[in-house]
């Protein structure tokens, strides 16, 4: 059935028949309030009967309450916001919940407007000949402020002005993307009326056919507008707004806009580069005088002044005192003095009493003044505490912010991401195992160490040097028992707040117990174990955090009762810096020393990681031979020469790992890269081959010393010009004077070999003397191996002011340290003048080839005098030495670490050493 729009509109107003009341205007049968209330989405009709469709938010049923502002503000016409009165010139509407702009209030917010820098595209939003009105809040903070031409905000008004920014800019937006759907409407309701008197003026029989036709075009259309007006119906409802051109705002954008806008505002309306000092007498001269001051408003000790701003840009036109926002302050004395002498002023110019200068007195709200002090501040710690949080959050598992510092952060090894490592994958130390395996059947089976009523071990420090495989062993200490493994280094317990380790310590014990049974580890534990009274003496001062978390760890591990199955491993490199009370039964029951591996230790070590790489040597002798090359290495200094190996026989692009590349690689782990870019000119080059050479003729006919395996004058490593590489006797635990005694004279031979032959000698062998003083100083004062000074052991200590021995006991040792590198020098030129040819020889030939062999110098002196140890022919005289590359320690390195023990043997009493 066809109805006219009229009518269905009045049948959503007020109900009943639509055909009576069709040319009436809504406003006619219900009040609009009324209306509203049944029906909000109806706020009003047109003088023409037309009906709005506007959603709940701008519709002005219930005006809000006149804002304190000039008795311009008509606030009473709200309830003509989106309509226009008869009779009167149509009224721009503006959105619910604003009030509309007296004529004046239009021009000075357009004039403010005018003065604010902002983009082109707010601009077009901020458009009040558009929408003539301002959020009420709004609108009462500017007229509240309103003084002069421009509003003058205070800080606390300035932000809350800010708060409406982004609500303004949504209100605007909505509201003209509801004017377009009303101007659409309106649109469509003239050209159907349009429509409808053309119907009616028709005659009948026309009417009837064009009824047909018309009925069925309006049906159409009207479908179709209705479809559309529906889609935009729902599209609103949905809650997505209807899409606009230009500029779309996010919320985050909008709070931007906003502060974007009030910068310029508060920078107009408070201090900053808006102001500028004058003085009392400039402020006469130029603008009392003239009579162009309307205020001064006195701040404590600080006068404003407040210009009549047309008066000044007439009578000082372009002048900066005349732009909006700027003002001059001048500093006053005493408010009294400022009263006397602006009387005075004022007397003076003879102005009458009632026109004088208004004075006010006004203080800025404390919280604006405390913002203003501690503002950034707060804004430094705001940040500071979210970038906290935020690394927190990102911690995963250590908990979140500044509150998860005291959570700890082991990291687990449970049963899904299992320990792999197993007892078989650890090498070279088969009493540590044997120790640490009770550990695991204890963890498997408790009862039967409790049931005899044995107290299980606490715990264990697995001490060594770096490397030794300690952390290994824990792992594989897990492993096998197949309980959860929680690992932390002891350095993670330091931070920079007290407390914190402590609190780590506790989570992390906590966490186990729930846990248990499992295995806590904690690496480097000398990081927070360090002996307490260490922190005192003249270095000052212990460390509090440090040993609040020591003492929290011993606290934790006295706090274990016996049938709690958690096992603390501990691993250091300093068990000597430990606190005792740390190593006392209870605690850390066991000591396990981990030391460096024996020549049998490395060839298993060696087996477990060949086990990983594609050779086709035979593994027995190609274990024996490396380990021969490598004593001193610790299991991760093994691990990298195989993988290092592994590298360089990719890099040649061999089809699997062959003994050079083993060899090059340790090599290249003792001695550094090979530097192919150092070029020597070839009058160096000469004297490095001498002084190698010299080396080398030492090694070749010292009885005690250590058999020669190459010489190179190919630059390595860190200043190594040359080198030449012996194999000390493997795993040398004791030495004797004699061998002491070579290893010094060839340690020399290298200066020895320069005096004899260059007239002038290098600075090359400043680390071999260092090495000898460094050698005959032990030699004199730990190893009793000097006559005069006798079995006594002098500990210099660097760290100790106070040498603990007396002047004429240093003056002593001097002179043996002297006497003894002497006869090492003269051992070692009596042999090198005799042997003067031979060092030609050596030196002509490794000139021609840069590296010379054990073979070479087989050749070129004749085999060695005096035979060598079985391990050392059996891996490398059976096979010629050829290939040979790096023992671990070269010629320098005569001093293992640690200091081997020599055997009691007076050098003194010239016995043969050869
Ligand atoms: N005995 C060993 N058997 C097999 N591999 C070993 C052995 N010792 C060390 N390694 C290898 O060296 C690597 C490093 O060892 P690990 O971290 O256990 O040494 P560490 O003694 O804990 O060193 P640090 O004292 O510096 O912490 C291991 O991952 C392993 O590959």
């Amino acid at each position: 059935m066809f109805r006219s729009p009229a009518c269905r509109l009045a049948a959503l107003g007020g109900g009943g028949s639509g055909g009576a009341r069709r040319s009436l205007p809504l406003r006619a049968i219900t009040s609009p309030a009324i209306r509203a209330a049944r029906h909000p989405r109806i706020i009003s009709s047109s003088p023409a009967g037309s009906v709005f469709v506007l959603s709940r938010r701008f519709q002005s049923t219930n005006p809000p309450p006149p804002p304190a502002g000039p008795p311009e503000n008509n606030n009473n016409d709200h309830h003509r916001d989106v309509t226009t009165p008869p009779g009167t010139e149509e009224e721009k509407p503006i959105p619910r919940g604003w009030v509309r702009l007296s004529e004046e209030e239009l021009k000075k917010v357009e004039k403010l407007l005018g003065v604010i820098q902002m983009p082109p595209e707010l601009r077009a939003i901020f458009d009040v000949n558009k929408v003539p009105g301002l959020p009420k809040e709004f609108h009462d903070i500017m007229v509240k402020n309103w003084t002069g031409d421009f509003p003058k905000l205070g800080m606390m008004d300035a932000l809350r002005a800010m708060r409406y920014f982004p609500k303004m800019l949504e209100d605007i937006q909505e509201f003209q993307a509801q004017q377009e759907e009303v101007e659409e409407e309106r649109r469509k309701r003239a050209e159907r009326e349009a429509r409808r008197v053309s119907f009616e003026s028709r005659k009948p029989g026309e009417k009837e056919e064009g009824e047909k036709q018309d009925g069925e075009g309006k049906q159409d259309g009207e479908e179709k507008q209705d479809g559309e007006g529906k889609q935009k119906g729902q599209q609103r409802k949905r809650g997505t707004p209807p899409p606009r051109p230009g500029f779309q705002l996010s919320d985050t954008m909008s709070w931007v806009v906003g502060a974007i806008l009030l910068y310029p505002l508060l920078s107009l309306f408070m201090g900053g580069d808006n102001s500028r000092e004058i003085t009392w007498q400039e402020l006469r001269r130029t603008f009392l005088d003239k009579g162009l001051v309307k205020k001064l408003i006195v701040d404590h000790d600080r006068v404003k002044v407040e210009l009549d701003r047309e008066a000044v840009n007439s009578v000082y036109p372009g002048s900066t005192a005349g732009k909006p926002g700027f003002h001059y302050y001048f500093t006053i004395g005493s408010i009294d003095a400022f009263e006397r002498r602006l009387d005075e002023a004022q007397q003076e110019l003879g102005i009458p009493t009632s026109d004088r200068i208004p004075v006010s007195y006004a203080s800025e709200s404390n919280f604006s003044n405390l913002l203003i002090a501690f503002g950034p501040t707060l804004m430094i710690m705001g940040l500071l505490i979210w970038s906290a949080r935020r690394a927190g959050a990102g911690m995963g598992g250590g908990g979140s912010g500044v509150f998860g510092f005291g959570k700890s952060k082991a990291k687990e090894f449970n049963h899904d991401a299992a320990v792999k490592v197993k007892f078989a994958d650890v090498a070279g130390m088969d009493e540590a195992k044997t120790e640490i395996m009770e550990f695991v059947s204890f963890l498997k089976s408790p009862e039967r160490f409790q049931r005899l009523g044995a107290k299980i071990p606490r715990g264990a420090i697995l001490s060594g040097p770096p490397g030794t495989g300690k952390t290994l062993l824990a792992k594989a200490t897990a492993g096998e028992s197949q309980v959860p493994f929680y690992s932390v280094s002891g350095s993670e317990f330091v931070e920079m707040f007290v407390g914190v380790g402590a609190s780590r310590v506790r989570d992390l014990f906590s966490t186990a117990r729930k846990n248990a049974p499992c295995i806590v580890f904690i690496d480097e534990i000398d990081a927070v174990g360090k002996s307490r009274s260490e922190g005192g003496g003249f270095r000052g001062g212990g460390n509090d955090e440090r040993e609040s978390t020591l003492n929290q760890i011993l606290t934790e591990m006295d706090g274990f009762n016996t049938s709690e199955q958690v096992v603390v491993l501990a691993g250091t490199n300093r068990p000597d810096i430990l606190d005792k009370a740390l190593m006392r039964p209870g605690r850390f029951d066991r000591h396990i020393h981990i030391d460096r591996p024996t020549m049998k230790g490395r060839q298993d070590i060696f087996k477990v990681h060949l086990k990983k790489i594609l050779t086709n040597e035979d593994l027995t002798y190609l274990t024996g031979r490396l380990a021969a090359l490598t004593p001193g290495f610790a299991g991760a200094d093994i691990a990298n020469a195989v993988n290092e190996a592994a590298l360089i026989a990719a890099r040649a692009n061999a089809s699997s790992v062959a003994m050079i590349h083993f060899e090059q690689a340790i090599e290249r782990v003792i001695g550094g890269l090979e530097r192919k870019s150092l070029v020597l000119d070839p009058e160096e080059k000469r004297t490095v081959a001498y002084h190698e050479a010299g080396h080398a003729v030492c090694g070749w006919y010292f009885r005690w010393a250590d058999p020669l395996l190459k010489v190179s004058i190919i630059p390595r490593g860190q200043g190594a010009l040359g080198y030449a590489q012996y194999l000390p006797a493997t795993d040398a635990y004791l030495m004797s004077t004699n061998q002491l005694m070579d290893r010094m004279a060839m340690t020399l031979g290298g200066r020895v070999s320069e005096e004899l032959h260059f007239p002038t000698v290098t600075t090359g062998a400043s680390d071999d003397f260092k090495k000898v003083t460094h050698m005959a100083t032990t030699m004199v004062t730990q190893w009793g191996m000097s006559k005069k000074l006798g079995p006594l052991h002098f500990n210099n200590d660097e760290n100790q002011l106070k040498k603990p021995f007396a002047e004429s006991t240093a003056q002593m040792i001097d002179a043996e340290v002297r006497r003894i590198v002497d006869e090492a020098y003269k051992q070692c030129k009596d042999l090198l003048t005799a042997r003067k040819k031979e060092v030609g020889i050596v030196a002509e030939e490794l000139l021609k080839k840069e590296v010379l062999s054990r073979d070479d110098l087989v050749r070129l002196l004749g085999p060695r005098e005096w035979p060598e140890k079985e391990e050392f022919s059996k891996y490398f005289d059976g096979k010629g030495g050829k290939g040979t590359a790096a023992p671990p320690f070269p010629t320098e390195s005569t001093d293992t670490p640690g200091g081997p023990e020599p055997a009691m043997k007076e050098h003194e009493d010239g016995e043969e050493k050869r």
